[in-house]
């Protein structure tokens, strides 16, 4: 996600120079400072001297050891900015010296082609204009809005693992079509540019996805009954028991590692 979160930026604007990576391993390290141009070191300590804005993309559960490891080398204006899913703004705020700016972020994998969907809520130390230039380096990871952090579980359970609902549904779509009777190559092309065209159709038009389903199903034709059969597999209410048991989890991740 750290880096999906860099090739963004870069392509926000942000000057590769001025930008450093870091990670555990030397070889990753390397290979990601030399793909995107950026210098990439081994010594968080330094990285985050002199930064503005430090990018935390590490697992929830390393982020207390890193944020002790770090804390007392950030400049008092150097927005922390998080991706961690579950972890509050506070958690970062106990974490760092006092008045530290944080940032929460939710993004999604599709920011590494500039497609990704990011939930974006303000610390208590953050100000507007923190969370301004949060949303200017995000803008070139794809679409960005501010919510407030109470939304956040919900967001990253919908957008944030949202893609891995998506490529199911691709998966098993194209599984569909191998069912039906297609090589798999035509059924994956098919299924994929259908998901594409669907959500860029509901995007463009603006058009409630209710009402869209509505064009495609003609009385008394063929997607009529591709949809009684999603409704006699209860499929909308799978999405809503995904999108809750991801929420509730992000909940117990939080309350884990915030005990
Ligand atoms: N994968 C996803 O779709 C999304 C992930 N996130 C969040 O992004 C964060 C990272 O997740 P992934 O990218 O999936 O995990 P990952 O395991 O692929 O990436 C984490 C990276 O951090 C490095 N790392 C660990 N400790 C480090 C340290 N002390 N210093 C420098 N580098 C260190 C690891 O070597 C690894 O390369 C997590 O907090 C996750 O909740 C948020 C939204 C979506
Ligand atoms: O599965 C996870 O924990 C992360 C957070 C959102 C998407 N992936």
């Amino acid at each position: 996600m750290g880096e999906a979160v860099l090739a963004g930026s870069l392509r926000a604007g942000v000057v590769p120079a001025h930008v450093v990576a870091t990670g555990r391993r030397a070889g990753r390290v390397a290979e990601v400072a030399e793909r995107h141009g950026v210098r990439g070191i081994l010594d968080n300590v330094e990285a985050v001297r002199d930064a503005d804005v430090v990018v935390v993309a590490v697992k929830p559960k390393d982020v207390a050891g890193l944020l002790a490891s770090v804390g007392d080398a950030l400049a008092p204006h150097a927005v922390v900015v998080s991706v961690a899913a579950g972890l509050s703004a506070a958690f970062f705020e106990d974490r760092l010296p006092a008045g530290q700016p944080v940032v929460r972020v939710m993004p999604n994998t599709p920011a590494a082609i500039g497609a990704g969907m990011s939930a974006v809520s303000a610390g208590t130390h953050a100000s507007a204009a923190d969370v301004a230039t949060v949303l200017a380096i995000l803008s070139g990871t794809g679409d960005a809005v501010e919510v407030p952090e109470a939304y956040q579980a919900a967001a990253g359970a919908l957008a944030g693992s949202g893609p891995a609902y998506m490529f199911y549904v691709l998966d098993a779509l194209a599984e569909a079509g191998v069912a039906v009777g297609l090589s798999r190559e035509l059924a994956t092309r098919l299924a994929v540019q259908t998901m594409l065209g669907s959500a860029r159709l509901v995007a463009e038009t603006g058009e409630h996805p209710a009402l869209a389903r509505e064009r495609v199903t003609s009385p008394g034709g063929t997607t009529v009954q591709g949809l009684r059969a999603l409704d006699a597999a209860g499929v909308r209410a799978a999405f809503i028991a995904a999108v809750e048991a991801a929420r509730d989890r992000t909940n117990e991740i939080a309350a884990e590692l915030e005990a």
